[in-house]
């Protein structure tokens, strides 16, 4: 859980060299990468940029005559801060430098380099590299610092699957301005999955326990109640049950859709790039707050044994949090999402929504009101409606401002509140819609019921929480809502009887949640007993603080 330190070379630096280098490039280093005979990273963000990527400073300057770039790092901002496994543990990284070819800035491009001794493991001459120092979490992973002092690297070393730079300088540009992206798009493809499996381990722990610890009384007299049985408890935690299993389908399709994205490019058609892009900015951002909510939650929910670091849970939080943060920062990734949206209001403007892709068709078709009573399906239009109005409303908003006389850049900045908003009500849209379509998909009736249960749980929590958007232009009127109450708790309680089989279905072993309190055999107390006793404070009776610290406070006479 704390990471590991060659997670980068499988998660981004093989992945980048499989995207970005050629096939004759590969020859020469993917094989040797895939054994491991060299270790590397994916090395881009910068001590003074990581969000703008326009403004790396790292500068590979073309040198024709010796047919080699020149690695430069011209300040101290423009050392590289933070590729994990690059601190100690990377002979190798892929490094992302703003390229230089006859005078002409031709943006971040993708360059293989060698930082360590491949036998000695020692730094090369011109290269500074080490660790960034401890993190909230992650620290088993060596996230360092990089700096290059006019270091020279073969011109072939540019990665020249897509775009390329011959012995003369010449440049050859890419099918897609952005298809250097290409490692960062993979891991946002992967990161729903990857962090409903966070989301589901604190889960697991959370309910396990709330089935062991009995608190309190719902019925007078009876036996002290499992404190899973309260409403509220399980308010909750079900709902982010429903969460886990729903981002990880979502993220199912982006993975396939990734793959797809991978060969299609291959063959020169990059129509797929634009979609996927607005599609994983806005998963990531959403699914990466509400895991880090959901987790928090499950932590609460086991009460002070959740506080201490026995539950795991602190663990779990501070490894998915990164999340918000690594592969674009979630508001930044929002906004990247919002342009999109406000492109399909101007083509919808331009009547041409026959243009619109699939995922944002609805944008063009309106729908008065649903009968929520009749299923699912009323509930999907709902979502469509607020995520449609506050799309409209924030891209008019910004339209008229640029009408207005604002330059682009202000009239954005200034909508940018109302912008997110739409953009996370789009992607809830879609991870709904991909449950719904998933659980349609269960083919034994058993299992697809309990997921129908989910589903329905999921469903209602959402649209509640969206209320205000649906209230604004009376779409739904208060009855609705009270219908909508009504259905969700409904759902709690009949989740209840399966939640620990839900969470027990993930099958996370005791050695991977490491968590006393989530344990299978539900000894909790026992061995909470157990864990503090084998505390490094218990290791004697008496600390030598004592006699150093305390005896002297005690006998002063002060
Ligand atoms: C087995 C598989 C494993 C997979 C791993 C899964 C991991 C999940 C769980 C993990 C669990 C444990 C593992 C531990 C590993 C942890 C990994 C952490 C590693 C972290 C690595 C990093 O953080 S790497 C650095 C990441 N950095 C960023 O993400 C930077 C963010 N910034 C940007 O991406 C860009 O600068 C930004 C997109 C914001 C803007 O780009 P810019 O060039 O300035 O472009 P604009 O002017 O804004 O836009 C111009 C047009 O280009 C379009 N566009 C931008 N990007 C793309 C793209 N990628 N594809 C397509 N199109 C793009 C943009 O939309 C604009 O279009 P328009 O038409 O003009 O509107
Ligand atoms: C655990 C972890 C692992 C990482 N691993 C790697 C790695 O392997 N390789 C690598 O290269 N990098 C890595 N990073 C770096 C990471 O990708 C960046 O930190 C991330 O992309 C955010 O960029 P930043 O730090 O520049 O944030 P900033 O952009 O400085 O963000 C600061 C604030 O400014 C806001 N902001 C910035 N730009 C805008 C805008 N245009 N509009 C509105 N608001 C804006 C943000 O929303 C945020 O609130 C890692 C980071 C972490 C935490």
């Amino acid at each position: 859980m704390e990471g590991h330190p060659l997670a980068l070379h499988d998660v981004m630096f093989i992945p980048a060299l499989v995207a970005q280098a050629s096939d004759e490039q590969n020859k020469k280093w993917l094989r040797r990468a895939q054994r491991r005979e060299i270790v590397g990273c994916y090395a881009q963000t910068e001590l003074g940029h990581g969000s703008n990527l326009r403004k790396l400073e790292t500068t590979a300057t073309y040198d024709v005559s010796t047919q080699e770039f020149v690695l430069h790092t011209p300040q101290i901002t423009s050392l590289k801060w933070w590729p994990g496994g690059l601190g100690k543990s990377s002979n190798y990284a892929v490094v992302v430098a703003n390229m230089i070819v006859k005078e002409k800035h031709l943006g971040p491009h993708s360059f293989l380099v060698q930082l360590r001794d491949e036998i000695t493991h020692q730094s090369l001459k011109g290269i500074t590299v080490g660790d960034i120092g401890p993190k909230l979490s992650f620290n088993a992973i060596d996230n360092g610092f990089l700096g290059f002092d006019n270091y020279r690297i073969p011109r072939t070393n540019l990665l020249m699957r897509h775009s390329r730079v011959e012995p003369d300088g010449t440049y050859v540009k890419p099918p897609h301005a952005k298809i250097n992206y290409s490692a960062m798009v993979r891991v946002r493809s992967h990161m729903a999955t990857g962090q409903g499996n966070f989301l589901a381990q604190a889960l697991t722990i959370a309910v396990r326990y709330s089935t062991v610890r009995r608190q309190g009384f719902i019925e007078s007299g009876e036996q002290e109640v499992k404190v899973l049985d309260y409403q509220t408890q399980q308010h909750r935690l079900f709902p982010s049950i429903a969460k886990a299993y729903a981002f990880t389908f979502a993220g199912y399709e982006t993975i396939r859709l990734y793959e797809q994205l991978l060969k299609e490019v291959d063959t020169g058609n990059v129509s797929l790039m634009a979609d996927l892009h607005a599609l994983t900015s806005g998963l990531k951002s959403v699914v990466t707050h509400q895991t880090a909510q959901g987790i928090e939650q499950a932590r609460m929910a086991c009460g002070g044994h959740g506080y201490s670091q026995a539950s795991y849970i602190s663990e779990i939080f501070g490894v998915a949090v990164g999340g918000c943060t690594y592969e674009g920062e979630n508001m930044v990734m929002l906004l990247q999402l919002a342009r999109y949206l406000v492109k399909s209001v101007e083509q919808i403007k331009a009547g041409e929504s026959g243009k619109l892709g699939p995922l944002v068709a609805y944008l063009a078709v309106k729908v008065d009101g649903v009968d929520l009573e009749k299923g699912v399906e009323e509930y999907m239009k709902a979502f469509q409606h607020v995520s449609r109005l506050q799309t409209w409303k924030a891209s008019e908003k910004f339209l008229k401002l640029l009408k207005s006389g604002e330059k682009r850049e202000v009239a954005w900045n200034k909508s940018s509140v109302e912008l997110t908003r739409a953009s996370r009500l789009h992607t809830r849209l879609y991870i709904a819609e991909t449950f719904k379509r998933s659980v349609q998909e269960v083919a034994d009736p058993r299992l697809k019921e309990v997921l129908t249960d989910l589903l329905h749980l999921h469903v209602n929590y959402e649209l509640l929480d969206m209320a205000t958007y649906a209230l604004e232009d009376g779409f739904l009127s208060s009855s609705q809502l009270d219908y909508v109450r009504d259905q969700l708790y409904f759902y709690l309680a009949k989740i209840r009887p399966n939640a620990v089989s839900l969470v027990d279905s993930w099958e996370f072993s005791d050695m991977q949640l490491r968590s006393v309190l989530g344990r299978r055999d539900g000894n909790v107390y026992e061995n909470l007993v157990a864990w503090a006793k084998a505390s490094p404070l218990n290791k004697t009776d008496v600390l030598p603080s004592v006699e150093k610290y305390l005896k002297p406070m005690m006998n002063s006479k002060l």
